[in-house]
Parts: C-alpha cells; structure tokens; sequence
C-alpha cells in the first residue's frame, strides 16, 4: 500500500484570513487536493485561529464525506475547546499535538514517559467517539515505546530534522535515525504518520522507510503551488508516493 498523502490547508486558510472573506476557500481547495488524487486533508485549529478556524472542522467534514474513502485529520493541542470541536466532528482522524498558544509553529513531540497518563484519558474519548487518534512525536524509539500504553492508534513523526538535514545535504544519519524509530513503532504495531516541512525534493528519498501509511504536507506544498500550480503540485506528490510505492 503506498504511502497517502493528506493536503495541509493551513496556508490557504492564512492567506483567506487576510482578506476577511472566503477567497481563497480551504473547502475548494480541499476539493481540489482530494480532486487530484490527494488521500485527505488536514488543518491545524490553534487557538488563535491565524490560520485555520474551528469553523473550517465541520465545513471539510461536509467536504470530505462527498468523497467516500477520503479522510479528514485534525491536527492540535487537547485543550477543551479543541477537543469540543473534534468530538462533534468525528473526523477520521485526530493528531495530538503538544504545541503552546504562542508557538509559532510545531516544533517538538509529546514528552509521553511525563503526560501519557492524560493522554491516555483523551485518546480513549477520542476512540470511544470511532475517531483514530495519532500522536506527534519526536523520532525517539524511548518516547514511541511509551506510546502503545496511550491506546493511540498511530505516531506521527515530526520530520523537521530530517528535512534540514537533506537541505543541507546530509541526510543519511538523520534518515537512518527516522529508519530506527519507524522500525520501533511498526514492531509495535502502531500506525505510522509522519510530517512537517516535507516536500517535493525530500520526500521521495524518505519514503524508503518502509511502513509509512501517510504524510501530511502543507507549507513546502503551498509554496510549490505558488511556483508549479497547486492540481500540478498534488500530481507530483501523488506520482513521488506512487513510484516509492511500486518499488
Ligand atoms: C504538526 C505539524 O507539524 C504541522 O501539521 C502543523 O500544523 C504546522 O502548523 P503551522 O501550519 O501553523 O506551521
Ligand atoms: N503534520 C504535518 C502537517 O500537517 C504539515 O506540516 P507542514 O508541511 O506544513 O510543515
């Protein structure tokens, strides 16, 4: 099964907000991802809705739902009004995220040996309402052995480190390190996501880790579709994942 990808609407969302109207619309251009081969889309709701808005949750549900088999993932920090607006929701899936109000971006995995108590409480609400839970992590075969004790269904790789090393040209160890902890967590038995400044230089090459079931891309791909046009740059990660996934 090659690995899927899920379109990362937050910067569609960032440039809608700075108009104050629906133009660009994140529901069209999760159309259009889902449209061009996409697997599902995802947003990031933080709390001060800079970019994606807890509105925009049930609005790519509705998206979504005309698109059997296609998912939707919502990426965030479990505070309450979050987990209020996933709940309703149900999405198909859900990435905890331990991000702070004020964090400019996602820039570390869960500490699970310290919070996998109250992790656990959430992922249980999150799968008692039929949702899949994934949690954000760092590429730390410590903290994803932690993880199965959560009842999360799936990690998610934070892969920021790997993309900078490939930038700078040396990716092999840092490849290798994500090789380790994605072995860890298929023995395991958990799902394997992964995502963060992925894209279309990098990701091929990542896709040798064997078992990635998805990733979720958003900032290079927004960026690309500026550049290349967006159904283009959607193609063009759907071909990479399909070529990495026939070989
Ligand atoms: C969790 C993660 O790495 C990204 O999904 C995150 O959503 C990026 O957030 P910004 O788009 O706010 O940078
Ligand atoms: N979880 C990663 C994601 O959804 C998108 O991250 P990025 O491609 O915007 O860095």
């Amino acid at each position: 099964m090659p690995t899927q990808l899920s379109v990362n609407l937050n910067k569609i969302a960032l440039i809608r907000n700075s108009r104050g109207r629906d133009y660009p619309s994140v529901t069209h251009f999760a159309e259009l991802a889902l449209g061009h081969g996409a697997h599902g889309v995802t947003i990031h709701p933080r709390p001060d809705q800079r970019h994606a808005r807890y509105a925009d949750v049930d609005a790519l549900k509705a998206v979504v739902a005309a698109h059997p088999g296609r998912e939707l993932n919502i990426e965030g920090y479990p505070d309450a009004r979050f987990l209020d607006v996933v709940l309703a929701a149900c999405p198909t899936q859900c990435t905890l995220v331990p991000d702070e109000p004020g964090q400019l971006t996602s820039d570390h995995g869960w500490d699970i040996l310290r919070h996998g108590e109250r992790l656990a409480q959430i992922v249980a609400q999150l799968k008692g309402a039929g949702i899949r839970v994934s949690l954000f992590v760092d590429p730390d075969p410590v903290q994803i052995a932690a993880t199965p004790a959560t009842g999360a269904d799936r990690v998610e790789l934070y892969t920021e480190s790997y993309a900078h090393a490939y930038a700078e040209g040396r990716w092999l160890e840092e490849w290798e390190r994500f090789a380790v902890a994605a072995r860890v967590a298929r023995e395991l038995g958990l799902g394997l996501n992964a995502g963060h400044d992925l894209n279309l230089d990098n990701l091929g090459n990542f896709l040798r880790i064997p078992g990635i079931d998805e990733v979720s891309i958003g900032h290079a791909l927004t960026v690309e579709a500026l550049e290349q046009g967006f159904a283009a740059t959607i193609q063009r990660y759907v071909a990479i994942m399909q070529a990495v996934g026939g070989e």
